[in-house]
């Protein structure tokens, strides 16, 4: 079933408003596999309460990435359904459109695609989608001066900005735009350990799926953790 083809009746046990994410028997097969073919990841399934972080582990090429891509709605998948609650009832990525959902459900890849233009020019584009235009933001040029982003940086091509830099503005653009999940890619693989802890500050403080590779992270952002092994089983605790 295509993520479009989700039908939110079938998953009955949503109820408004609680939990604000649901997902459920999500299962995606390996890349150019036919139908039959081996599964990188089969049946994933979890409730993620508002204010959860959920820690995504398992080895290199697990499928982590994959995963939250495929909830993000920017990976199809075979089969399972994802179901936002909310005040006005379960929605799921059919119900409310893809570009909704994509918008609330927000995934920040590692590093920004290297893209032409500025950290500006993107602020700009994402600006100028209609589900954003509806929606409140906060300046990213103030969350990343927390994180120690000067505001100069935010005209200069991407291509010019250090690995670290490019994935703290990439990441308070996503956070400027109140995503109501945020589904974190190793989003701080290429920062120092000082300023890992002031952008899991404020990050852990959101409904988050998160990907890391680091014990001593999980520990301490962790609300519960999801690890993927390589025979396409997987655990939650
Ligand atoms: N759209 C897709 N459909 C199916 N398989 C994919 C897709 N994109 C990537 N893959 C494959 O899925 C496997 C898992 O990749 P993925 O990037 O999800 O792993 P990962 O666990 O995030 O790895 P890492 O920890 O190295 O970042 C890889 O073999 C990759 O080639």
């Amino acid at each position: 079933m295509s993520a479009a083809g989700c039908d939110v009746t079938s998953y009955g046990a949503v109820d408004a408003g609680q939990p604000a994410l649901c997902v459920k028997e999500l299962s995606k097969r390996r890349e150019g596999n036919a139908d039959d073919g081996e599964y990188l990841f089969y049946d994933v399934g979890f409730e993620l309460h508002e204010g959860e972080v959920l820690v995504v582990r398992g080895p290199s090429g697990v499928g982590k990435t994959t995963l939250l891509r495929c909830i993000a709605q920017l990976t199809p998948h075979e089969a399972g359904i994802c179901v936002l609650g909310g005040a006005g009832g379960p929605q799921s990525p059919a119900d409310m459109g893809v570009p909704q959902w994509r918008a609330d459900v927000m995934y920040v890849p590692q590093r920004p695609a290297q893209m032409p233009g500025s950290p500006l020019d993107l602020v700009e584009h994402v600006n100028s989608f209609a589900v954003q235009r509806a929606r409140h933001h906060y300046d990213p040029i103030e969350i990343a001066e927390d994180w120690g982003v000067s505001s100069d940086l935010w005209d200069k091509k991407w291509a010019e900005l250090s690995g670290g830099e490019q994935q703290r503005i990439a990441l308070a653009i996503a956070l400027s735009c109140e995503p109501r999940v945020l589904l974190l890619d190793e989003p701080t693989s290429a920062l120092d350990p000082q300023t890992t802890l002031l952008v899991e500050e404020v990050l852990a403080a959101r409904t988050c799926i998160w990907i890391t590779h680091d014990d001593a992270q999980e520990a301490r952002v962790a609300t519960r953790s999801l690890t993927l092994h390589t025979n396409a089983t997987h655990d939650i605790a």
